[in-house]
This record gives structure tokens, C-alpha cells and sequence, in this order.
């Protein structure tokens, strides 16, 4: 059976202070390349106590999926224009955006460390983005994690930002982004303090603690999902009662997670995943109008799943699906070959993804077993769990 690649994080670098000038006296343009792994919660964030700054209701735990990556440039010049933002090749509104946010907190933090600086010119400062990524945007995949935290990354080598100052930018960015930060399993904690500081992400277990660990992405549906999670946590948190019992929930299933993750305890990390999907999809369900995130698919790759589990007399592979209908299912390296065998007869494989099942498994398919049910797979995904972001260049 065929590997999936590991990148190694390595972005420890920052552009050193005393930055190159102009012929006419200009400080010279900064550019940052770095490519940014995507994060799967197994715990997920869903609701915020601070909606601009992005302060999560709850803990949520991820682990970093590293095939599926952001490759941003950030190019910084030092004049004043405008902003841009192109993402696989497709220019994006920067006015009231989100990304306006991000670059607006770059520059009061550059005007405050300027103040008291005789400054030569005053604080302007152009930012310009090009991204590109190795699968679909806003299809519930955590595109907007990877973009985010690429961006912070980039901001962080170029400005020389504090490892803090990093993660409140990519959370101000989108929430999640704060976890694709580092490699492994990730905790994203909440925070008590009033001015955030403390809403930081960190590394429970980098991903070498448990190198047999894979995951499946069976994506069923490539389209944009109907609510963005920023608009559908919102809902949920004005209209859902059971959201007070999840939150409770959180901190206790973050904890069984780690401790099944440290002594590598498939069985019982899985159990633990697979609730914490179906809670969040039963709070979805609570919130008025509901959010259906899952589809007929979603649903018949849940009942597979459990099939196989009871098939195999004990929990070998977990499912859990974010705000959209395709799955991550989460299981060890020994496991793929026998579930892909399985799943490739009880479900549809679109001819793309039968390829891709083929380069996994190491050898084609026999022409029989790829007619199961209508459920209609798109795409397959694997990956191993990896490290964080990697820096490609900077100049
Ligand atoms: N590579 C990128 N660089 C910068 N921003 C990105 C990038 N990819 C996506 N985004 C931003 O993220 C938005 C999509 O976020 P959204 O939360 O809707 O989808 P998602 O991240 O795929 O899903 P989810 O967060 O629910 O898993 C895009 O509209 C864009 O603004
Ligand atoms: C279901 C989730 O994927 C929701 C992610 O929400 P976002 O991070 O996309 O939300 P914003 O902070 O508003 O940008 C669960 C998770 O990744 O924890």
C-alpha cells in the first residue's frame, strides 16, 4: 500500500530587524511563501462568547491533516494602495472582509510600535495575496483554517510578530485557522481572560507520537455549503437549548480524547470522535431553522462505519464531519486496505475517486466490486497526520 507524504514543520525563521531601503529612501517590499496544512476537530468549535475577535464558547481539539494544504505569498510593500486577494487565480472582495480585519490590526500594531520611533515615513503599508490551495474552498474542508493561519505565518516572518501576536491573528481570521499553527493533535483552549490572551492554540502531541495514524477524506459533495459555519455557529448559539449541555460537555471529551491518544487507544479516541460528530450535528438539528449539514451519503457512510466496527469486533475506524456533508474518517495504517475493500462494495465510487482508491491501495480494482448503492463518492483523500506550516521562502 502506497505512504502519504509527510512534510516536516519548519518555520522558526523571521526576516531579521533592519530592513533593506530603496534608491528613494523607501523600505523595500517583504515577500513570504509558506505552505499550510488544513486541521480536522475531533472536538469542535461551534458557538463564540466574542464574535469580531472569534473567542470560541468552548475548548476544541483537532489533529493537522497535511495533505491538504494552503501555499500562500504574502507580499508586503511599503506604500500606500490596495489590498488584494486572489485565491486560485480568483480575486476576493478585501473591503469589510475578513481579511481587512487581519491587515487593519497589522497596521495599528505597526502605527503603536512606530509611536515614539522618529519615523522617516509614516506607517504605510500594501498587503498582497496570492493562494493557492490542493482542494475545493468553502466546501466545509477548513479551507478558511489553512488560508488564515498561512496568512498569519506569513505576517508573523515578515513583521517579526511574537508566536501570540501570530495566533490572535489567524484566529481573527477564522476561528479554526488557530489550530493549523502547529502540527499533531491540537487544543485550541478557550481563555478566561478578559482582553483573549489566554484564547491560544498548543500542541498536545506532535504527530510523530503516533505515526500510524491516518485519515480518509471522502468528500461527497464539492459545492459550497449552505450556511457558513461564522453565520450557522450564530444560530446555534441564539436559538439552540442543548448547546449549554455541549459546552459543558467539551473540556471532559477533550480530556478522554488526549488520554486515549497518549497510550495510542484507537478504540476509545474513536468512540470519543464519533459522539462528539453526532453531538455537534444534534445541535445543528436543535437550532432554529435547523442546520443539515449531513446528506443521504453523510448518513450512509455513518451506518457503514459502525457496520465495519461491529463486522470487525471492536472500533477500528471513527467518522466526523464538519459543517458539510463529506466525512473524515480517522483510522491506523493497517486498517485502510480491509476498509477500502469493504467500502468500495457497499458504496459508489465517482471514476476519479475509484483512481484514487487505486493509487491508496496499490493495485486496480476489479470491475465487480465498485457497484454499491446510490451513495456517490467524489473524491478520496488520505493523509497522514502531520506537522504544521513550512516555510518555502522569504526575502
Ligand atoms: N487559501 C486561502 N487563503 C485565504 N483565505 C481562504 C483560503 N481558502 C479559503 N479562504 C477563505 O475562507 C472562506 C471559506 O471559509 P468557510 O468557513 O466558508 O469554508 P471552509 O473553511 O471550507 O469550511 P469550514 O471552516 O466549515 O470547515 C473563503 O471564502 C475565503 O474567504
Ligand atoms: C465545524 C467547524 O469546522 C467550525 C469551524 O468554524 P470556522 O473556524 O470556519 O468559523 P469562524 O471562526 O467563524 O471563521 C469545527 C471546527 O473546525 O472546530
Amino acid at each position: 500500500m502506497n505512504s502519504p507524504g509527510c512534510q516536516q514543520a519548519n518555520c522558526s525563521e523571521t526576516l531579521k530587524e533592519g530592513m533593506g531601503l530603496t534608491p528613494e529612501g523607501r523600505r523595500e517590499s517583504r515577500v513570504c511563501t509558506v505552505r499550510v496544512p488544513i486541521n480536522i476537530a475531533l472536538v469542535k468549535y461551534w458557538g463564540k462568547r466574542d464574535q469580531t475577535q472569534n473567542i470560541p464558547l468552548n475548548d476544541s481539539l483537532s489533529l493537522t491533516i497535511n495533505s491538504l494544504h494552503a501555499r500562500t505569498t504574502l507580499r508586503v510593500n511599503y506604500e500606500i494602495g490596495t489590498d488584494s486577494v486572489k485565491i486560485n487565480g480568483k480575486s476576493q472582495t478585501v473591503t469589510g472582509s475578513r481579511y481587512q480585519r487581519v491587515f487593519e490590526e497589522v497596521r495599528r500594531w505597526e502605527r503603536k510600535r512606530k509611536a515614539g520611533e522618529v519615523a522617516e515615513h509614516p506607517v504605510s503599508i500594501q498587503f498582497e495575496i496570492t493562494s493557492e490551495t490542493n482542494f475545493p474552498v468553502s466546501a466545509g474542508l477548513a479551507s478558511s483554517a489553512a488560508g488564515f493561519a498561512a496568512i498569519a505565518e506569513c505576517l508573523q516572518k515578515i513583521f517579526g510578530f511574537t508566536d501570540s501576536q501570530k495566533s490572535q491573528l489567524a484566529r481573527l481570521g477564522s476561528g479554526s485557522a488557530i489550530r493549523s499553527i502547529f502540527g499533531g493533535l491540537v487544543r485550541w483552549r478557550r481563555g478566561t481572560q478578559p482582553n483573549y490572551e489566554d484564547s491560544i492554540a498548543e500542541q498536545s502531541f506532535p504527530s510523530t507520537h503516533w505515526p500510524s495514524l491516518r485519515a480518509l477524506i471522502l468528500v461527497v459533495d464539492e459545492g459550497r455549503k449552505e450556511y457558513s459555519s461564522t453565520d450557522g455557529m450564530q444560530r446555534t448559539v441564539e436559538t439552540s437549548t442543548l448547546l449549554e449541555r455541549r459546552i459543558e460537555c467539551c473540556d471532559v471529551n477533550i480530556d478522554k480524547i488526549c488520554a486515549a491518544f497518549s497510550n495510542r487507544d484507537f478504540s476509545a479516541m474513536a468512540d470519543m470522535i464519533m459522539r462528539d460528530s453526532n453531538n455537534f450535528h444534534a445541535v445543528c438539528m436543535d437550532t432554529s431553522p435547523p442546520l443539515m449539514y449531513l446528506n443521504d451519503v453523510s448518513r450512509t457512510i455513518i451506518r457503514l462505519v459502525h457496520v465495519y466496527n461491529e463486522k470487525n469486533g471492536s472500533t477500528v475506524i471513527a467518522y466526523t464531519f464538519d459543517a458539510g456533508p463529506n466525512a473524515t474518517l480517522y483510522l491506523e495504517e493497517d486498517t485502510v486496505q480491509d476498509f477500502l475493500d469493504f467500502a468500495t462494495k457497499q458504496l459508489r465510487f465517482a471514476e476519479s475517486a475509484q483512481t484514487e482508491v487505486e493509487e491508496i491501495l496499490g493495485h486496480k480494482l476489479d470491475e465487480s466490486v465498485n457497484n454499491g448503492a446510490l451513495a456517490q463518492i467524489l473524491q478520496v483523500i488520505y493523509s497522514q497526520v502531520g506537522g504544521g506550516p513550512q516555510l518555502l521562502s522569504l526575502h
